[in-house]
């Protein structure tokens, strides 16, 4: 992975090289503080060393069971569905099983969802760390009873990835599912390149040891200088911007195929790092469609935003065919890829041109490898903010607050946070 901070020198806000200086000592105080955590496999800093623990050939042979389906539906939420999503739309062109997610719990789309899938021909796959999250359940008991309700044996094509503990663990044991176990030491949120992440892509076929072996290249990086480390680079730099008054992070892949990418940073990035008054919101954009919509806030709003701008170097390009249209012959020649480059360093440019900082991350290629390399690197930086910020990064208590009050208001269990629901303050205009 490649990483170009030159447009965050001497903007506004921005840094400058002594800043720099300064940051790299304590990005090496940081890196010991992780090598130690990785070392012990503490809680967190363990996924730091997924690339070099996880063991794929375990991951295959426990799918066996399912040859190659027509699709995959995973059911899970957060850490538990958007690693897997991220890998499976990065490489969707290695397959033909098709993948679908069910996180959220909208009646009508689970609905539709439902009716358009061949359930015969469907494997199930159920994730959840912890084993208890009510939508996952939720989900799972709805799609178990579209398959009986078509004749469909749910447990011959049920494969489950949860804790050693829990309903779901429970539910695999009672009905003898295959399954696999979420890695001690791995926060939801980390755990893409565990089983959590790479059961999905197993079952399409995708080159998940690619994966990995992308994953293992940039923690091969992992140093006491961000100078040698792209990921600390990333988190050390954004940090920075954001105690300056960057308080938001658009990320900005411009590949269709990164569309999830995106979203996957964005709850690694906010649920890790959103505590105690600090933290740096991440939004999502998409070059090029968002240059023509979000970009005149980026460039003009408030001073408050770092821009984070991914592309591949290479990709299969498409030519533009020739014309003679008036004022269109420019684009004859080019290839659609040209374009959106074009587009890339255009929007580049126009920020850097009004002293706003952006950041360029480049990978050679979208595939297997390359997508592993930024996954590794994004945790890889985000531990790296968090030690610089000094919160706790593997934790999540204000989520975990939301779901503790929303098991209560469904009569879960006794939660006090579900009596506060009662306390809300109501202005209501019609
Ligand atoms: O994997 P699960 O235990 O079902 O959790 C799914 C998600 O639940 C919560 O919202 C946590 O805060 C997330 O970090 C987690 O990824």
């Amino acid at each position: 992975m490649y990483l170009d901070i030159g447009n965050v020198l001497n903007t506004s806000p921005g840094i400058t090289e002594q800043t720099l200086d300064r940051l790299d000592d304590r990005v090496a105080i940081a890196h010991d503080r992780i090598e130690e955590g990785r070392e012990a496999e503490e809680h967190g800093y363990a996924a730091l060393n997924l690339p070099q623990t996880v063991d794929t050939d375990e991951i295959r042979s426990a799918l066996e069971p399912f040859g190659t389906p027509e699709a995959v539906l995973t059911v899970g939420i957060g850490g538990s569905a958007l690693g897997a999503a991220t890998i499976s739309d990065a490489l969707a062109d290695q397959t033909d099983v098709e993948a679908h997610f069910l996180d959220n719990v909208d009646p009508e789309d689970t609905a539709a969802l439902l009716d358009s899938l061949p359930l015969d021909e469907t494997v199930l796959n159920v994730v959840s760390r912890s084993g208890t999250t009510a939508e996952t359940l939720a989900n799972f008991l709805v799609v178990r009873e579209a398959m009986e309700d078509a004749g469909v044996d749910w447990t011959e094509q049920t494969f489950v990835t949860t804790g050693d503990e829990g309903n779901l663990r429970n539910l695999a044991d009672k009905h003898d599912l295959p399954s696999l176990r979420v890695p001690d030491g791995v926060p939801g949120r980390f755990s893409a390149l565990s089983t959590v992440g790479l059961a999905c892509g197993a079952l399409q076929g995708i080159d998940i040891e690619g994966v990995v072996e992308g994953a293992r290249s940039e923690m091969d990086k992992l140093s006491g200088s961000l100078e040698d480390s792209p990921g600390y680079a990333y988190g050390a730099v954004a940090y920075a911007l954001a105690e300056r008054g960057a308080l938001t992070n658009a990320m900005m892949p411009y590949a269709e195929s990164l569309e999830y990418f995106a979203e996957w940073f964005a709850q690694l990035w906010a649920e890790s790092l959103g505590k105690e008054g600090l933290g740096q919101t991440p939004a999502r954009a998409l070059g090029a469609t968002d240059q023509h919509s979000q970009l005149q806030l980026y460039r003009a709003g408030p001073r408050d935003k770092l821009v984070t701008l991914v592309r591949p170097r290479e990709r299969e390009d498409i030519d533009i065919p020739e014309t003679d249209l008036e004022g269109l012959s420019y684009l004859g020649g080019a290839g659609l890829g040209d374009l959106l480059d074009a587009e890339f360093e255009a929007t580049e440019a126009s920020l850097a041109a009004e002293d706003r900082p952006n950041i360029r991350i480049e990978v050679d290629a979208v595939d297997a490898h390359g997508i592993g390399e930024l996954m590794y690197a994004m945790e890889a930086a985000t531990v790296m903010y968090g030690e610089l910020a000094g919160v706790s990064t593997f934790t999540q208590p204000a989520v975990e607050w939301g779901k503790k009050a929303a098991r209560g208001l469904l009569g879960g269990g006794e939660f006090e946070e579900a009596d506060a629901v009662a306390d809300k303050r109501e202005f209501t205009i019609e």
